[in-house]
Formats: structure tokens, C-alpha cells, sequence
């Protein structure tokens, strides 16, 4: 009986050791994984929708026409990013892998309108970025300065809007993964009935108010409002306004205002700020329509706890320290003191809640 105690302990320590070492390489996975996008391997195994199992050697010789390449340790990448779902592999009886695409690997495909999650993942990886994670601790050590501005002595936004390769990455890595999310969202949720005016606050490039507009025709006017750098990098799109502005100082009136993804950057005080804002440019009855990464109250491993709660030390890293994902409760508040009466939540998204509040 002793001897069980002992040997479930010694179990249990090799699991705990084995974790570490799983963590320990955790890096592997994005740089891999960055590595295989930028190679295009996923275009070379899609070929417009065959997705044939293809070997290392195969890949290598479309994705290098002209030759060159190390077949084995593409293998390796293909093999490790396969044991994260990204790629199937197909092991013949002689031993040879071959791999295609899984529904994950398949989002990294661009679309026919140039656009896949594989931007996001760039840009999350990007040298400005990179060069602000080894310094999280700054932090907590000292909350008024985020860690990017630390690393690259302006903020995140500073940096992009002096790179114009950078910004367009970051618009066209928001697009990938907004665009299949709302077109999804728009089938389920019909809150923009009877809305003539529509403004987006921090609508970016204006793309998710082209598609509302273009989902509900009664939406005959939509403005798209913005910081004034962003504003003036947003590409024109037809029936969108594009307004430079602040939402900490004020929001254009509207039927409805739109927010997606944005109250994340804001502290408390700020996202509080932002609501008062949002309820004085609406009339009785109008909808303030928040679309946020929504925190659960319980802490577990599920891969969607897992990407909320990563993406808020993204936040905090990146963008500002105390910015933050709030759990729906803390959104509910938020809305209640600042005088919306009523509140509705719809889990449509594993990731984005969209969350309803009317005067
Ligand atoms: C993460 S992006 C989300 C963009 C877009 N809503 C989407 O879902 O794809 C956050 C956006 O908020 C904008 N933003 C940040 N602070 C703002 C402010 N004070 N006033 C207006 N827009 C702001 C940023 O410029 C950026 O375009």
C-alpha cells in the first residue's frame, strides 16, 4: 500500500516535470509556426483546395522551384506543429510522413479577398514586439510604462504609424480574423434592425461597418471613428465616414454605436469615460453594441481561458499596462453606472461576446 503511495508520487512528479519541459519549449510553437507562414507552406499543400498529403521533399520543391532547402528539418517543423493540430500527418508503412492541412492549417490560407489569420499571427511576432516580451517584469515592477514602449522608446501605435509595412500588417491581421467573425456574428445576432445612423468607435479600417451595412440596407449612414493617425491610413470604402477622433473626449451621435475590440486597450477610468461618451451620443432606447474578448470568472485550461488570459498579458505588454480583458459581470457594471438600464450577452464567439446595452 506504501509502495502505491510512493509510486503515484513519483508519477505525479514526472507529469509535473514533463509540463515544464513542455513549457520550457513553448517558443518553438509560434516561431514554427511564423516559420512555416512565411515559407507558405500551407499555400504550397492547399493548391486551391486539393490538400493532397504532401512529403517535406515535396513541399520543399514548390515552395524552392529552384532548389535548395533542408527537406529533414522542414520535417521536423511539420512534425512538431503537427502535435498542435495545424497540420495531419500520414505515416506510410515505409515510414514516409506526409502532411495536409487540418481545419486549423487551413485558416492560414489567404481567401479571395487576400485575407487569412496567418497575418495576426505575424504580427503578434513581429520584431517590435518580440523585442518588448523578455521584458513583462517591467510590468509589474512598474505599471506606468509599458514594456514595448521600454523596448522600442514609443508605444505600439507610435511605432506602426511610422512603418507603413507595419500598419498594414496590423489592419490586415485585425480584417483575417474580423471578417469570418463577423460574418458569422451578423447571421445570429439582428440588433442592427431599424439603425439608420451606425457609428464604429475604433472601427480601424472601416471594413466591419462596410459588412453591417452591407448585411442591413437600413443602415444608411456608417462612421467609422478613429484615432486621426489611423483615420488617415484607413483606405476609402464606400459609404463609410471616416472620423478622426477621440472616444476619451467625445463620439459622434448615432442610432447605435459599434465597439469591437477596443475597450481592451482602456484602463477602468478610461472605459468608463468611453461609456458616459457613447451614452450621451445616443438617443432613448439607443444600443451601445460592445464586441470584447469576455474573461470567465473561474480560471481553467481550456483553450479558450488559455487565449483570453495570453491576450491579456499581450495587452498588458504591448499596449497598456493597465488595459485589460474584463469578465462579464465587470462589462455588466460598467454599463450600470453609467446609466444603461438594460444589458444582454451573447456567446456567439468562443473568443468575442457581444454585449448589448441600451438606454
Ligand atoms: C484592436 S483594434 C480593433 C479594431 C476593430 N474594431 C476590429 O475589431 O477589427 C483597436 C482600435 O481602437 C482604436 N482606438 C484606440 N484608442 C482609441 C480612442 N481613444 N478613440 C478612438 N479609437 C481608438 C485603435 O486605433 C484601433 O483601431
Amino acid at each position: 500500500m506504501k509502495e502505491d503511495v510512493t509510486n503515484n508520487t513519483k508519477m505525479s512528479e514526472s507529469k509535473a516535470r514533463l509540463a515544464i519541459l513542455e513549457l520550457a519549449h513553448i517558443m518553438s510553437v509560434p516561431m514554427s509556426l511564423t516559420t512555416i507562414i512565411k515559407l507558405k507552406v500551407a499555400e504550397a499543400i492547399w493548391q486551391d483546395g486539393s490538400n493532397t498529403p504532401l512529403s517535406a521533399a515535396d513541399i520543399l520543391a514548390r515552395i524552392r522551384p529552384h532548389g535548395g532547402g533542408d527537406a529533414d528539418n522542414l520535417q521536423r517543423l511539420l512534425r512538431m506543429l503537427t502535435s498542435y493540430d495545424i497540420f495531419d500527418e500520414h505515416l506510410s508503412n515505409c515510414g514516409q510522413r506526409k502532411y495536409s492541412l487540418t481545419n486549423i492549417g487551413k485558416i492560414l490560407v489567404d481567401d479571395n479577398q487576400g485575407l487569412s489569420c496567418a497575418y495576426f499571427m505575424l504580427q503578434h511576432h513581429q520584431d517590435g514586439l518580440m523585442r518588448a516580451w523578455p521584458l513583462i517584469g517591467e510590468a509589474v515592477e512598474d505599471p506606468t510604462i509599458q514594456p514595448f514602449v521600454k523596448a522600442n522608446k514609443e508605444s505600439a501605435f507610435e511605432y506602426y504609424l511610422k512603418r507603413p509595412d507595419e500598419m498594414n500588417l496590423f489592419l490586415k491581421s485585425l480584417s483575417g480574423i474580423s471578417v469570418p467573425l463577423m460574418k458569422d456574428m451578423l447571421n445570429k445576432y439582428d440588433g442592427f434592425i431599424g439603425v439608420e445612423t451606425l457609428v464604429d468607435v475604433g472601427g480601424n479600417s472601416g471594413i466591419t461597418l462596410r459588412m453591417i451595412m452591407d448585411k442591413y440596407p437600413n443602415v444608411l449612414k456608417g462612421i467609422n471613428y478613429d484615432l486621426p493617425g489611423m483615420v488617415a491610413s484607413a483606405p476609402p470604402i464606400s459609404g463609410v465616414i471616416h472620423v478622426g477622433g477621440n472616444a476619451l473626449e467625445s463620439v459622434p451621435r448615432g442610432d447605435a454605436i459599434f465597439i469591437k475590440w477596443v475597450f481592451l486597450g482602456f484602463t477602468n477610468e478610461e472605459s468608463k469615460l468611453v461609456f458616459q461618451n457613447c451614452y450621451k451620443a445616443l438617443p432613448v432606447e439607443g444600443k451601445l453594441i460592445v464586441c470584447e474578448p469576455v474573461l470567465p470568472e473561474l480560471t481553467d485550461e481550456s483553450h479558450r481561458t488559455r487565449a483570453l488570459l495570453g491576450a491579456d498579458i499581450f495587452i498588458m505588454t504591448m499596449y497598456k499596462t493597465k488595459g485589460k480583458h474584463r469578465t462579464e459581470q465587470q462589462f455588466k457594471q460598467l454599463g450600470i453606472a453609467t446609466g444603461f438600464p438594460h444589458f444582454r450577452a451573447f456567446y456567439f464567439d468562443p473568443y468575442l461576446t457581444l454585449l448589448e446595452f441600451q438606454k
